[in-house]
């Protein structure tokens, strides 16, 4: 199995963090986001829509994280605990993924985009009433996060780990990366990330964030070519 991965994006880790911990044989073959290897014709030939994660099983090609995710898990007869068939921890699995693409992913992306990305596609700091307001976002993402998927319980689905826990954790290292601490005065949520990093394994858990986590290195490894290609898109997202 082949893996198309850059660790900075969320899916990616998740996939990544995945395949690691339930011990699947894979090759990883980085695409480079910052020099835009997935928008040139070699990716192109792997997947038409030019986003990571991509897996390659043989001949067969899958897109969508959620996708590969339980994949894996199906293929590789995982614990039942990761995506159960249990109709109701199914369902709550369903319910976060679902909810996740919308709410926590998109703002803690927004986060990165905007500290990490705004200043070098706009040529000045982020104006503050929208970083704010992004903020505001996050933070309702992870109330709801706290207080609806996790309430007391160690993990999403209940005394289990599951995809969703990993996919979740995935999307809240983006922010965390641009030096956003999502944790402190949150203890639901940082009690809740030890038990995920316990489970995974702490080794890995630094191995998937180690990227993330120099992101502020971005500006100054980011290709100038890839930046102009990019810049249509995100200007029209940030304006
Ligand atoms: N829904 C997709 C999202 C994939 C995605 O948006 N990947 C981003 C990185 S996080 C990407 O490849 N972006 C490149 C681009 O949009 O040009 C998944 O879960 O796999």
């Amino acid at each position: 199995m082949e893996l198309y991965l850059d660790l900075f994006s969320q899916p990616c880790r998740a996939v990544f963090l995945l395949a690691k911990v339930l011990e699947i044989p894979f090759e990883f073959k980085y695409v480079n986001l910052a020099t835009g290897q997935h928008l040139g014709d070699e990716f192109g030939k792997i997947s038409m829509m030019r986003k990571v994660p991509v897996m390659k099983d043989g001949e067969f090609v899958l897109t969508e994280s959620t996708a590969i995710l339980e994949y894996m898990v199906q293929k590789h007869r995982a614990p039942d605990h990761w995506f159960p068939s249990e109709l109701l921890l199914r369902a709550r699995i369903n319910e976060y993924l679902s909810w996740q693409h919308t709410n926590l992913r998109a703002h803690g992306s927004k986060i990165f985009l905007l500290k990490m990305l705004f200043p070098l596609m706009m040529g000045c700091e982020v104006p503050k009433e929208k970083m704010d307001a992004a903020m505001e976002d996050l933070n309702m993402s992870l109330i709801q996060l706290e207080n609806y998927f996790l309430q007391n319980k160690p993990f999403i689905i209940g005394d289990k780990i599951s995809v969703a826990d990993i996919v979740a954790m995935a999307e809240i290292m983006q922010p965390v990366g641009t030096g956003v601490d999502v944790f402190t005065g949150r203890p639901t949520l940082s009690a809740w990330r030890d038990r995920v990093t316990a489970q995974v394994g702490v080794e890995l858990f630094k191995e998937a964030n180690e990227v993330i986590m120099k992101a502020k290195d971005l500006s100054q490894n980011i290709d100038k070519t890839a930046l102009e290609m990019m810049k249509p898109k995100f200007q029209k997202m940030f304006s």
